[in-house]
C-alpha cells in the first residue's frame, strides 16, 4: 500500500479518500489514478534531504517526460520544482501550463531547429546540449537573434548502472552526450567558452533509471570532477552547476528496495564536497532530475475484468479492459507490477493468473503471475499499483484504443484532469485530412 491507499469495510481499494468503486463509476476504466499527497510527500522528501547540507545551493527538476500534464505540471510550479523537458510537445505542456520558463531545462539528442527556436522564444532557464551539431546550431541561432542563453552540457561519464540495459544512459555506448572518455567532452567545453553567445554554467550526466544503489552516482561524479578540474586548468573553467540527472528506484514489487531519498543525495552532495576539496575548486550547485521517484508509486491504473481463459495445466488468464496501451513497460522491459482485485481487497489472494491486456499482441500481458482473489472474475475491478511513471507518458493507440483518463485525488476530492479520449479524437487528424482529399479530385485527376 503506497501513500493514502486504504481499504474500507466493504472491502474497497480507496485513494485520496475516493473508494475505487466510486471512481470507475464516474469515470470509468481504464483509470489513472494520481494520489497527489503522495506526489507533494515525494517532493517535500527530495527538499528536506538537500536542506540537511548547509549553504548547498540546488534544484530540483522534475523530469516531466515521466508523467506530462498541464495538472501535473501546474502541481509542480505550485511546489516550486524545475522542470525538465525534452521536446517540443513537453515544452508546449510547460508553457501552457504557466510553468515559469525560467525553470524549464531542455534536454534531448536531437532537438529541432524549430524546438530551439521555442525555448529561444520563450527565454527558458538553460539547454542541456547534447552533442556538437547542436552546439553550432543553437550558437548560430542565437547569433541572429542577438541572445544569450545559459547551457550544460551532457556528457557520457562511461558508468554503468545496474539496471536494465534499455534504460542505461551513462556508458561510453550510449547516443546521449559528449563521452568524456574520448576527448569530446573537452572539445565541446571548449567551443562552449569560446562561443559568445552561449553561457556554459556546467555539465549533465545521467547514468539510468530505476537504480537502487548510490555507488553508480558517486562514480560519475569523481570521473566528471576530474575532468572539470582539467578544464578548470586548461579552459579556466568554472563550475556553477553539476546535474547528475535523475534515476532513483521505486518500489515495484516485493524485489524492489529503493534507497531512502537521502541516501542518495547524501551521497551526490558528499561525493561532490569531496572532490571539490580534492581539487580544490569552489562546490557548485547540485541539481537533479527525478522523474519516476516522484509520480512512480502515486499513480493506479484501474481496470475492469472483461473474459478469462483456462488451460488446464499450463495457465489461467484473466484479461483487462487496457494494456499495453496504457502500459508499455511490462512488454518493452519485462517490468514488474503488482496488483488487487480492487473491489475484494479483503478476500484472499489465493489464485494465479495471467493478468493481459486487449491489445492484439500475445507479448500484453501487463503481469505474467498475478495474486489475486479466486472469485475475481468479469464486471471486478483490478488496480495495477506504482504505474504513475513512464504510463500515461508512453501509452499508445495500438488497435485504435482510446487513451484513459487521468484523475487526480486528494482528501475524498478527485478531479478529472485528463478527459478519457474518445473514437472521434482518434480519427480528428484522419478526417482533416480525407476533407482535403475529397476536395482536391484534381489533384487525383492529375496523378491518375
Ligand atoms: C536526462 C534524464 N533526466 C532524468 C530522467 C528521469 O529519470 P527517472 O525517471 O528514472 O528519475 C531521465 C530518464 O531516464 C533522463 O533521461
Ligand atoms: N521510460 C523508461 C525509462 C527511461 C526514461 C528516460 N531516459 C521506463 O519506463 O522505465
Amino acid at each position: 500500500m503506497f501513500g493514502t491507499q486504504t481499504i474500507n469495510e466493504q472491502g474497497h481499494l480507496c485513494i485520496g479518500g475516493m473508494d475505487t468503486k466510486d471512481l470507475a463509476k464516474e469515470f470509468g476504466t481504464p483509470l489513472y489514478i494520481y494520489d497527489t499527497a503522495l506526489i507533494k510527500q515525494k517532493i517535500s522528501e527530495f527538499k528536506q534531504a538537500f536542506n540537511q547540507h548547509e549553504g548547498l545551493k540546488w534544484q530540483i527538476a522534475y523530469a516531466s517526460k515521466a508523467f506530462s500534464t498541464v495538472a501535473m505540471i501546474q502541481l509542480i510550479d505550485q511546489q516550486g520544482l524545475s522542470l525538465d523537458v525534452v521536446s517540443g510537445g513537453e515544452l508546449y505542456t510547460a508553457l501552457k501550463a504557466g510553468m515559469n520558463p525560467e525553470r524549464i531545462h531542455f534536454h534531448g539528442n536531437n532537438k529541432s531547429e524549430s524546438e530551439l527556436a521555442m525555448a529561444l522564444d520563450a527565454k527558458i532557464g538553460a539547454v542541456i546540449v547534447d552533442n556538437f551539431y547542436e552546439l553550432k546550431l543553437l550558437e548560430k541561432m542565437c547569433a541572429e537573434r542577438n541572445q544569450e542563453i545559459a547551457i550544460l552540457l551532457r556528457v557520457t561519464p562511461g558508468v554503468e548502472a545496474h539496471t536494465h540495459e534499455f534504460i542505461m544512459t551513462g556508458q561510453d555506448d550510449s547516443k546521449f552526450g559528449f563521452n568524456l572518455d574520448n576527448g569530446m567532452a573537452d572539445e565541446a567545453v571548449k567551443r562552449s567558452l569560446r562561443s559568445p553567445h552561449l553561457n556554459l554554467k556546467g555539465i549533465h550526466s545521467h547514468i539510468g533509471s530505476q537504480i537502487f544503489e548510490t555507488d553508480g552516482f558517486a562514480g560519475a561524479i569523481r570521473i566528471m570532477m576530474k575532468h572539470v578540474d582539467t578544464w578548470a586548468r586548461d579552459f579556466a573553467f568554472q563550475l556553477d552547476v553539476l546535474n547528475v540527472g535523475g534515476g532513483f528506484g521505486i518500489h515495484y514489487t516485493e524485489g524492489d528496495n529503493p534507497l531512502p531519498i537521502e541516501r542518495y543525495i547524501d551521497t551526490i552532495v558528499d561525493t561532490t564536497e569531496e572532490e571539490c576539496t580534492r581539487y580544490n575548486l569552489t562546490m557548485p550547485e547540485v541539481w537533479i532530475e527525478p522523474g519516476r521517484s516522484v509520480v512512480g508509486e502515486a499513480g493506479t491504473t484501474l481496470y475492469t475484468v472483461g473474459s478469462s481463459k483456462k488451460i488446464p495445466g499450463i495457465r489461467n488468464y484473466l484479461s483487462v479492459d487496457g494494456g499495453m496501451s496504457d502500459n508499455i513497460r511490462p512488454s518493452l522491459y519485462q517490468a514488474q507490477y503488482k496488483a488487487i482485485c480492487a473491489n475484494k481487497a479483503l478476500e484472499p489472494a489465493d489464485s494465479q493468473v495471467a493478468l493481459a491486456g486487449k491489445c492484439c499482441e500475445s507479448g500484453d500481458v501487463l503481469i505474467k503471475e498475478a495474486d489475486l482473489p479466486e472469485s475475481c472474475s468479469a464486471g471486478d475491478l483490478v488496480a495495477v499499483f506504482s504505474t504513475g511513471a513512464y504510463g500515461y507518458s508512453m501509452a499508445s493507440h495500438y488497435n485504435r484504443i482510446t487513451n484513459p483518463a487521468v484523475v487526480f485525488v486528494e482528501n475524498g476530492e478527485a478531479s478529472l484532469v485528463v478527459r478519457r479520449e474518445t473514437y472521434e479524437d482518434l480519427i480528428r487528424q484522419d478526417m482533416a485530412l480525407n476533407n482535403l482529399s475529397r476536395n482536391s479530385s484534381q489533384y487525383e485527376n492529375a496523378k491518375n
